[in-house]
């Protein structure tokens, strides 16, 4: 089996051969006209302004943190909405994704180098367990899956790019693409692949969100000064499609939306659960098309930056923000590794 299609070109094949997710393009036009006015406002300097657990800095200790955290960036759903994983900090409880976040700056404000690759290289579980705990009675999920993970990615950061994603970054040459292959040809936990009508296919959320919070947490300078950002699509994770069925761009047939109402797990590389992650990353690209058509015949002059990227980052916060209103719309339930 050869190379997988790139995810965009994964995601529009499975958008032309899917049966239960369809993309509502009267729902894409809608969704773009929702966001047009937000849209202008979008800047890469938001993932610091926005979000007060992201790193502050843009050096190598900031991009061994944006490593770490997107090397266990998965699979935070709680079996039961009432009772989850959280994690307090700076007085705040944290949940979800944050929680990890959180998590991670209280081991280093213990003293504790869990970004340090010569650190979580040889980590034990008992002290993951430990870095990771829940302020809850609802631990953190895939807790053995994130201890080997974090072995396997610290072991081969050592070996090949002498512990320091940076390193890596650099070996990129100010091109996303490049980043996202080297991350993938290096590192087995974000090969995020699948076979879909005879076809192999990729959708990479780890890594493309990787090389994304990589762009971010350098400002799009220097090392991450990426020329072909605009390539990266979408993050295909559980949420997103979430909030795209909400905004009405995306929609399911009965039987699967009874599927997942009734809380139904769906396996990863299921051919519901790829159609539900490429039909999402390709209605993200259709609204990213119509936005920059919206804002061309406004003639917009302002520098606006539209890319799937920042689109992306936007609907995931606007979800987390509306998580009472999107109450009624299910997300799909996979446990893996992947997203
Ligand atoms: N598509 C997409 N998926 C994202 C993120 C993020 C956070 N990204 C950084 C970028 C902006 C902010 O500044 C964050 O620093 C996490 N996830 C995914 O969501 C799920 C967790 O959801 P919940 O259980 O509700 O916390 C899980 O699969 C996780 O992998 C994103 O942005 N886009």
């Amino acid at each position: 089996m050869g190379p997988p299609l790139s995810p965009r070109e994964s995601a529009r094949f499975v958008a032309e051969n899917s049966r239960d997710v369809l993309v509502d393009h009267e729902g894409v036009r809608r969704a773009a006209e929702l966001l047009l006015p937000a849209a202008a406002a979008w800047r890469v300097e938001q993932w610091k302004s926005l979000h007060e657990l992201n790193p502050r800095g843009a050096d190598e200790a900031a991009l061994g943190w944006v490593f770490l955290v997107d090397s266990l960036n998965f699979s935070f759903w709680a079996e039961r909405e009432d009772s989850k994983c959280a994690v307090r900090y700076g007085g705040t409880p944290y949940t979800g994704y944050w929680a990890l976040c959180a998590a991670v700056n209280r081991a280093l404000d213990q003293g504790i180098p869990i970004t340090s690759a010569s650190y979580y290289a040889t980590v034990s579980l008992e002290q993951v367990r430990d870095i990771f705990r829940s302020d809850t009675a609802v631990p953190m999920p895939l807790m053995e899956e994130r201890h080997r993970i974090l072995n396997e990615t610290g072991k081969i950061l050592l070996e090949k790019f002498g512990g320091s994603f940076l390193n890596c970054v650099q070996k990129s040459g100010r091109s996303a693409q490049k980043l996202m292959q080297l991350i993938v040809k290096n590192f087995p936990s974000y090969r995020d692949e699948a076979e879909f009508e005879g076809k192999r296919i990729a959708f990479y959320k780890r890594a493309q969100i990787l090389v994304a919070d990589t762009w971010s947490v350098l400002e799009g300078k220097g090392d991450g000064c990426f020329e072909d950002i605009s390539s990266i699509t979408m993050f295909a994770d559980y949420r997103l499609p979430q909030i795209l069925v909400y905004l009405g761009a995306l929609k399911y047939s009965d039987e699967l939306l009874k599927k997942l109402l009734k809380g139904e797990m769906l396996l990863n590389g299921d051919k519901q659960e790829v159609e539900i992650r490429g039909c999402s990353i390709w209605c993200v690209e259709l609204i990213r098309d119509r936005l920059l058509e919206l804002l061309e015949e406004k003639g917009e002059n302002s520098p606006v930056e539209i890319n799937s990227v920042l689109l992306d980052y936007h609907l995931w916060d606007y979800a987390r923000e509306h998580r009472e209103d999107m109450k009624g719309v299910p997300f799909h339930r996979t446990r893996c590794i992947y997203y």
